[in-house]
């Protein structure tokens, strides 16, 4: 576990986001019967009765703090079902984590107005539905139009519907949407892989702008090669494990000879990698200011 001194006085780390003793866990329905939490209390007992398949634990993720400051990007690398993902909706506070509880300095803002934007729409008018449903005000989306439409890199494009886009395409729409409310806390997950070199060096600019304002950028991706580029400290995820925390270079680099000989059935000289690198977590303290003083 790794957990960042936080030094609320002489202004010297300033915090974004602060992760403090998180656990996840899903109960998930199995017909793997056998693999079903013994006895599985009162809830159980029911879905046994209803014939309903049982429920298992997955572990998402386990026991993990961290403290992300201002001006950090942050990348998130991990095999497939690691936790990124649990850990970024955990941080955007679209879950509510198991055990332990995450403090930010403002409200993050997840790159997924997704949910917002119509395919049948143009891009024009999905960037004005966007910035709506993220509380702009439309003198607000009249200033900063020209700039998302600039940002997306999708010049005629953005007259055509949202359907008619490559993933590409839609990817650095909503990327450009959402960087435009100058959120102090960005989330990012994969939103970036399928853009072009143009738009990863767009991106990047943006991205940079967004630290040099003292905010915190969170960025999941399975590309190494993007998060090397752009990010100030990488995270390791195995299994909800944090393995590693991070130089860029050097998290990426451990990680990918992990999978190397994991690729190549070394399993014993992969688990050896990850203790390794496990080791070098560093633990301390995590302090909270004001009424009732909490140490963890
Ligand atoms: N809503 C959910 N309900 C039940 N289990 C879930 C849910 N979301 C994730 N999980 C499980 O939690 C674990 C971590 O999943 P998560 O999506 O965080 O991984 P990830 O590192 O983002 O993976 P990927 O790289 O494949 O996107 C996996 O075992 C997954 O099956």
């Amino acid at each position: 576990m790794s957990e960042n001194k936080q030094d609320g006085d002489g202004g010297r780390i300033r915090p974004t986001v602060v992760v403090h003793k998180v656990s996840m866990r899903y109960h998930v329905p199995s017909t793997e019967a056998h693999q079903a939490v013994p006895g599985g209390g009162v809830g159980g007992l029911a879905r046994k009765l209803l014939g309903r398949t049982p429920l298992v634990p997955v572990d998402a993720l386990k026991t993990l703090s961290l403290v992300a400051q201002h001006g950090e990007s942050i990348g998130i690398v991990g095999r497939n079902g690691s936790g990124k993902s649990t850990l970024m909706r955990l941080i955007s506070g679209q879950s509510n984590p198991t055990r332990g509880a995450v403090y930010a300095s403002s409200i993050p803002v997840m790159l997924g107005v997704n949910a917002a934007l119509v395919p049948e729409l143009s891009g024009d008018h999905n960037i004005i539905l966007g910035c709506l449903a993220m509380g702009l005000t439309r003198a607000e989306i009249d200033d900063k139009f020209e700039s998302i439409v600039d940002l997306s890199g999708l010049e005629k494009a953005i007259h055509l519907p949202m359907r008619s886009y490559s993933s590409g395409m839609s990817s650095r729409l909503r990327f450009a949407i959402a960087a435009s409310v100058d959120p102090e806390i960005l989330l990012i997950d994969e939103a970036l892989n399928t853009g072009d070199a143009q738009f990863r060096e767009r991106s990047k600019e943006r991205m940079n702008e967004l630290r040099a304002k003292a905010g915190s950028v969170f960025l999941v991706s399975h590309s190494l090669g993007t998060i090397k580029e752009m990010c100030t400290r990488t995270l390791w995820l195995d299994q909800g494990d944090l393995v590693m925390d991070g130089d860029p270079a050097l998290v990426t680099a451990a990680y990918l000879e992990y999978t190397r000989q994991l690729t190549k059935g070394n399993f014993d000289t992969a688990a050896t990698l990850r203790e390794e690198a496990r080791s070098t977590l560093v633990v301390t303290e995590v302090e909270t200011q004001g009424s009732g003083r909490r140490k963890a």
